[in-house]
């Protein structure tokens, strides 16, 4: 199922979805979030080939208005995740997230999603992880993400997405929408948390996460102008066939409102999520169908995109 064909004539209720890496590792995980009543999609956490334990902990921390997170990447393995979606039958779509640690990695997942005539889902290629250490955030370096597309296009047919960093310059706007216009994508998913972020504990004087000296994702709250800026500079840039879904910084109906005047189609919940729970989705999601009654909008499309500036 691709994005825009799924979420066609969806109406609220079906607007939302986890965050990858949230509430998705595992099948008990995945259990609780296909089962819950009101968003309209999920994603698994990214994947790699074979499973991983992660960075070591602590490598998780709940801020005043966010958190920071280096996981790097703790996933069951993609064997895992095929069984579950062999075995479960999906109340809902569920994208599947692969993160390879190298480039071979994403191509040899990428092969056998495309080679399983079993598999018809969304997948989403996550090139924004910023807590693998030594591995960089692919698409950051432009010509390698034009490159990976280029090859992953020559085979991969099935629907498509790319799970995208915060950019912090119009012109990287410019010239990442360059790269993902040349091809069919479903969909964009903007932002990833912010990298290589760091919090300290000034009573102890010490960072609060093992990895990295301490370094690590920011999400939350504090990222939802970061996050907004980039839903709406993609889609001032992207073709209008690559769909985004807007992430970062949700943590009430009128954060989701926001990402939709910005153009998002579905906005997904991390932080918030994680600390509320899976409830999150029916109170976001009474959030926005008061603001939208209060305001006459029937559905997503009539305010969809429709940001005003000041002229
Ligand atoms: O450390 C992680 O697992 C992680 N953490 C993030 O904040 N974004 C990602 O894409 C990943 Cl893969």
């Amino acid at each position: 199922v691709d994005l825009s064909a799924q979420i066609a004539n969806m109406s609220v209720k079906n607007l939302f979805l986890n965050a990858s890496g949230i509430h998705c590792q595992t099948e008990e995980e995945l259990d609780e979030l296909m089962n819950e009543p009101v968003s309209g999609a999920m994603v698994t956490k990214s994947m790699t080939p074979k499973s991983r334990f992660g960075n070591p902990l602590p490598r998780y921390y709940r801020l005043a208005n966010g958190s920071i997170n280096s996981m790097g990447l703790p996933n069951q393995g993609f064997d895992y995740y095929m069984d579950y979606l062999k075995n479960h039958d999906q109340k809902k779509p569920i994208i599947v997230s692969v993160a390879g640690m190298s480039k071979e990695e994403d191509l040899e997942m990428l092969h056998q999603l495309q080679d399983n005539d079993g598999y018809q889902g969304l997948t989403e290629l996550n090139l924004s992880c910023p807590n693998v250490i030594g591995k960089p955030q692919m698409a950051y370096d432009f010509e390698a993400a034009d490159d990976l597309l280029h090859e992953v296009f020559s085979f991969y047919k099935k629907p498509l997405g790319i799970k995208l960093p915060p950019y912090f310059d119009l012109v990287h706007f410019d010239m990442i929408a360059e790269v993902l216009n040349k091809y069919p994508l479903s969909h964009v998913n903007t932002i990833n948390s912010v990298g290589n972020g760091l919090w300290i504990d000034t009573n102890s004087e010490t960072v609060v996460l093992k990895p990295k000296g301490g370094f690590g994702g920011v999400g939350g709250s504090m990222v939802l102008p970061t996050a907004l800026g980039n839903v709406r500079g993609l889609r001032q840039r992207l073709n209008d066939d690559i769909k985004i879904i807007g992430t970062g910084g949700v943590t009430n109906g009128g954060d989701a409102f926001a990402h939709i005047l910005c153009g998002a189609e579905m906005v997904s919940i991390g932080t918030q999520l994680y600390e509320e729970g899976l409830t999150t989705f029916e109170r976001v999601t009474k959030e926005l169908t008061d603001i939208m009654e209060a305001k006459g909008y029937k559905s997503l499309d009539d305010f969809r995109g429709k940001l005003k500036v000041i002229e």
